[in-house]
């Protein structure tokens, strides 16, 4: 589904944060990504989900070669893949309901932004995915008064109304209490099984990686040293990282 090779970011100017990335990623996998702190985990994601420029290297998303297709192909992956930052912005003074059919700041006409007017399958469909979510209590509230959990559950429902096929959160967890974590990465988790989306999510905190992932990637000074599937990794593993 996503295929990346050779992917390369330096800063003009300044230090090469990525080197020679290349994996590539199924749908419904659900993939995280471990390494210390500055070893470029954000960065990846913000390649993935072309939020950051890239140096060098190639980007292959359903077969197709992302960046021989221009502007229409770094469209298809701003669409396709959803950059969750760690403490997703949400508009404070309207609604779940609002927030998650409205969309991203980024993607939403400022016509919509500011009248906040909602077509009714937009309404229908951001109500079925809030559900899915377990958030039906919350449609009507306002941003501002919801947890952080569920400002997290929100901004993937959002995502998800707005066509993502992969999820890229940036320490989704990070912050939570463990039952609000477990919450959160339960709700990926159905999503990759159930919905076949592809979730790859920075987990460096205590054994979520290994209780939630199928697959665990791990970044030392900006190049992959790790990619592992279905198992723990081994003492002499994390080490590396
Ligand atoms: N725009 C930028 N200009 C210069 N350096 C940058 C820029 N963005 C990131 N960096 C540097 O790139 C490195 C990787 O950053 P990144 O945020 O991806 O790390 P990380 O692994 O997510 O770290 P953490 O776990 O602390 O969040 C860091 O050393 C950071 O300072």
């Amino acid at each position: 589904m996503l295929r990346i090779s050779n992917l390369r970011v330096q800063i003009p100017g300044g230090p090469t944060i990525l080197k020679n990335i290349s994996f590539e990623v199924q749908p419904g996998q659900f993939i995280a990504i471990k390494g210390a702190s500055g070893s470029g985990k954000s960065m990846l994601l913000k390649s993935l989900a072309l939020q950051h420029k890239w140096s060098g290297g190639s980007y292959y998303f359903e077969g197709e070669d992302i960046f021989k297709q221009g502007l229409a192909g770094k469209l298809k992956i701003r669409r396709a893949v959803a950059y969750l930052e760690e403490k997703p912005s949400l508009y404070q003074n309207k609604t779940s309901l609002k927030n998650v059919s409205i969309g991203a700041v980024t993607q939403t006409p400022a016509w919509r932004r500011w009248t906040g007017m909602l077509r009714n399958d937009d309404y229908m469909g951001a109500m079925d995915t809030i559900e899915k979510l377990g958030l039906l209590d919350k449609a009507h509230q306002k941003a501002s008064t919801l947890s952080g959990g569920e400002r997290q559950r929100i901004a993937i429902a959002r995502a998800l109304v707005h066509g993502a096929k992969v999820i890229a959160a940036d320490e989704p967890v990070a912050g939570l209490d463990p039952h609000t974590a477990d919450r959160v990465l339960s709700d990926l988790k159905r999503l990759a099984t159930e919905q076949r989306v592809t979730v790859i999510a920075v987990l460096d905190q205590g054994d979520w990686a290994e209780r939630f992932a199928d697959r665990i990637i791990g970044l030392n000074n900006g190049e992959l040293v790790l990619d592992v599937r279905g198992r723990r990794l081994t003492e002499r593993e994390k080490m590396l990282l």
